[in-house]
């Protein structure tokens, strides 16, 4: 991977059975061999990667996220976010095709980290590394107000994000209050 500090990937779902029923036409199309889009016949967009509807979850995986996972366990932050209209398939790329679902093909980006992280840092554990702590926080934010995914009884007014003067961000809930 370079070292460009944001890296945008476009995934073009398949048609969903409905929508074939409904005689839907696909209007986007990935370039065979290539990290650009057309839309309709003229239009063409450029970007890091471009995955077509035939592309897997571990395609996704592999190419864009995992090789943060390995830097993530070196010491650097990372970010990955999922941004496209309702139904374009962003919970399907993140947190999979079957809620609940083991890892399978269909697993998304979530449990592929959660898989890779605990592998990477058992191996580094092996060469004798520092002991690690893991903390994972779950929350949607949904028209201004914060639901705590993994406290479901939380009441929402009761969280808050906040912003150190580091720029490190938290919430309350989870006991990192800046
Ligand atoms: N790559 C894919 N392959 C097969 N099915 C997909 C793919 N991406 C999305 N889908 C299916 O398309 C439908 C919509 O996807 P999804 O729920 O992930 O959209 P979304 O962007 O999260 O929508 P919303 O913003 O409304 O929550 C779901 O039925 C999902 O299983």
């Amino acid at each position: 991977m370079n070292e460009v500090c944001v890296r945008v990937a476009v995934r073009v779902r398949p048609l969903l059975p409905k929508e074939v029923l409904h005689n839907h036409k696909v209007c986007v199309r990935v370039v065979p061999d290539s990290t650009q889009v057309m839309v309709g016949t003229e239009r063409a967009f450029s970007f890091d990667h471009a995955f077509g509807p035939t592309a897997s979850q571990d395609d996704v995986y592999e190419s864009c996220v995992r090789p943060l996972v390995e830097s993530l366990v070196e010491g650097y932050n990372a970010t990955v976010f999922a941004y496209g209209q309702t139904g374009s398939g962003k919970t399907y790329t993140l947190r999979g095709g079957h809620v609940a679902s083991l890892l399978d093909e269909q697993g998304g980006i979530i449990d592929r980290v959660a898989q890779d992280v605990f592998l990477l840092l058992g191996q580094k554990k092996q060469n004798g590394a520092a002991q690690t702590t893991v903390r994972v926080s779950y929350i949607e934010l949904h028209r201004e107000e914060l639901r705590d995914l993994l406290e479901l009884h939380t009441n929402h007014k009761e969280l808050h994000i906040r912003e150190d003067d580091r720029g490190n961000t938290g919430n309350n809930h989870s006991g990192q209050c800046f």
